[in-house]
Order: C-alpha cells, then structure tokens, then sequence
C-alpha cells in the first residue's frame, strides 16, 4: 500500500462493509457514502451522475445492492469486480436499461427513475457509450459510422445523403482527434480493432454526450492499443469535461489510467477511492471469490 490508510466500515448498515481508502486532508464526514468522493480537482462542480443507494434486481434475485456513485466533470473513473459482479448493470441503470427496484439514479440532469414522456431518448442521446465489440456498422464507411452519432438527438434521418455540411465536418475534426482522419472513406471492416475502438469515440463524441460510459473498451484489444485508447479517453475526460466511467478487467490498467476507482463485489461497493491511494493489494478482495483470473491480476 501506499501512505494511504485503508479502513473497513459500514457506509451506512452493517450489511455494507466498504473499503474506503482516506487521506487526512480529504477525510469525509461519516454520513457520506464511498463512491462519492471526488478528486480534488473536481469536487468543487455538481456530478453529472448521482446515483444514491440503488439496488437492480431481475426478478427475485438481486444484482446491485445500495449502490452510490458520483461522476464529476474531468474524470475518469474506473469501474473494477469480477465476472458477475454487477459493473454492466450498473452502466445499464444509468441508460434506462435496468430494472431499477430502489434508490436514485441522476444523469445530466435526468432523473431515470421517473422519466417524463420521451425523455428516455434525450437521456441516451445525452450518454455516449463505449463497447468491447465497438458496435460499428461494418459494410459502411468510417465517416458514416461517426455521423450515426448524431442520429441520437436527431430523430430518423435518412443514412444516405441526410447529413448536413456541419455533421461532416464534424465527423472528420473529431477522426482527425481520434487520429484515423486518412481512414474516413475505408469501410469500417477493414480496420483494426483498436482503430475500430477510436471509430466508436468519435461516434460517442458526435452526440455531443455530457457522459460516457465505456464498457470493457479495451478487452478485444492488445496491451499496446489498449493503452492508447485509455489515454484517449482520458484526455477527452480531462480536455472536455466529460466524465468517463470505464469498467475494466485488467488491474494495471485501472491503475495507469484513471483517477478513481470503484470496485462492485456480489453487487455492492465493496472498494472506492482516489486511484493514486490505491494498488492491486487494496483491490485483491475483488476478486477473492474467482478461481483462476489471471487477466484480473497481472
Ligand atoms: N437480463 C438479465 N436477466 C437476469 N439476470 C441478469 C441479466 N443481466 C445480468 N444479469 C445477472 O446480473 C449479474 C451481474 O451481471 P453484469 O453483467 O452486470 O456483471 P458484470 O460485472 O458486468 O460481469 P462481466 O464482467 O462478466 O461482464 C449476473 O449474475 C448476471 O447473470
């Protein structure tokens, strides 16, 4: 461990036992609950996501626990626990996409669990959102899988010739952001995956998102790439404001890449802290249940 002191404690029932990792100056009264800490930076602005005390459940059986969240603009949050604990469910919630049975969840202004008439879609055009598989549509061209982004706020708009002048240049500041400006006209097939992965940023970005959830972005890809789009992401976090929840398998990863870390183990926080305060000791008990995962270790 680091300096860092590490205590286990109920956040607010007994049944809830939460590593929370402190620093002195950044000590937290104990009403508030773990995965709300900010970095220093960021603490001063509203969170973008607010999630207090949820709990999912499909049908009996329940898979998030009164779980809390905050995201604030700037950061990068990595998303840790292992196969089953409940890390895409928890991206779904924020989405309207889970069966949410207690607490709130707050969006970019959102309130998901009682949304108005059709604001479901303002919600998921408002939430950029990062695959492992990329979701690009292959036959069609790099160019026009960007511009799908902005079909999110638009309505239907016709995937041929319907987009205006300034969707196009758009598409193409934003390839040239992600680096695969030269690439624009090649069929989306015909790339690699980590430049297929950059393709999918600039779908995200082309929403305009206020958030993005990125869900195992880098797991199809080689250490090497997936370095490279952490990093991309994390700049777009840190350059636009734009808070990014990762969820991540591979500990060095969440390590190098984000500035704080969350950790769902059997659907509760079990871990949640500034990434700098943390190492792969702190985060072990993650992953105390798993047999063999070696990916979640080295
Ligand atoms: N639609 C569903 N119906 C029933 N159970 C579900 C559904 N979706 C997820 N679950 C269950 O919820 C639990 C959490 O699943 P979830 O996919 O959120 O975990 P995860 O941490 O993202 O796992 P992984 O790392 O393998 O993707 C699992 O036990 C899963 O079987």
């Amino acid at each position: 461990m680091t300096s860092a002191s590490v205590s286990s404690r109920s956040a607010r029932s007994t049944s809830k036992e939460v590593l929370v990792v402190e620093r002195g100056a950044e000590r937290r009264d104990e009403t508030s609950a773990p995965g709300r800490t900010p970095t220093a930076e960021v603490r001063q602005a509203l969170p973008l996501v607010s999630v207090r005390d949820l709990s999912v459940a499909y049908d009996a059986t329940t898979v998030l626990d009164g779980v809390d969240l905050d995201l604030f603009p700037g950061e990068m949050v990595a998303l840790l626990g292992a196969s089953g604990s409940g890390k895409s469910t928890l991206m779904r919630s924020l989405t309207g996409f889970a069966p949410i049975s207690a607490g709130s969840v707050r969006v970019a202004g959102h309130d998901v669990t009682n949304l108005a008439r059709g604001e479901l879609r303002t919600l998921r055009s408002d939430v950029g959102q990062v695959f492992q598989q990329f979701n690009l549509i292959p036959r069609l061209s790099v160019m026009t899988n960007v511009l799908t982004g902005a079909l999110h706020g638009a309505g239907a708009i016709n995937l041929v010739g319907g987009f205006s002048t300034a969707h196009r240049r758009r598409a193409l500041e934003l390839l040239d952001r992600v680096g695969i400006a030269h690439k624009a006209t090649a069929p989306a097939r015909s790339l690699s995956g980590g430049q297929q992965q950059r393709v999918a940023i600039a779908r995200a970005l082309m929403q305009q998102p206020k958030v993005i959830l990125a869900d195992e972005p880098v797991a199809s890809l080689d250490p090497k790439l997936a370095d490279s789009v952490l990093e991309l992401l994390r700049e777009i976090a840190t350059e636009d404001g734009i808070p990014v929840l990762v969820s991540l398998h591979v500990l060095p990863l969440a390590l190098a890449h984000s500035d704080r870390i969350i950790g769902l183990r059997h659907g509760r926080m079990l871990v949640a802290g500034p990434t700098s305060q943390l190492d792969a000791a702190a985060l072990a008990p993650l992953y105390d249940d798993e047999e063999h995962d070696d990916d979640a270790h080295h």
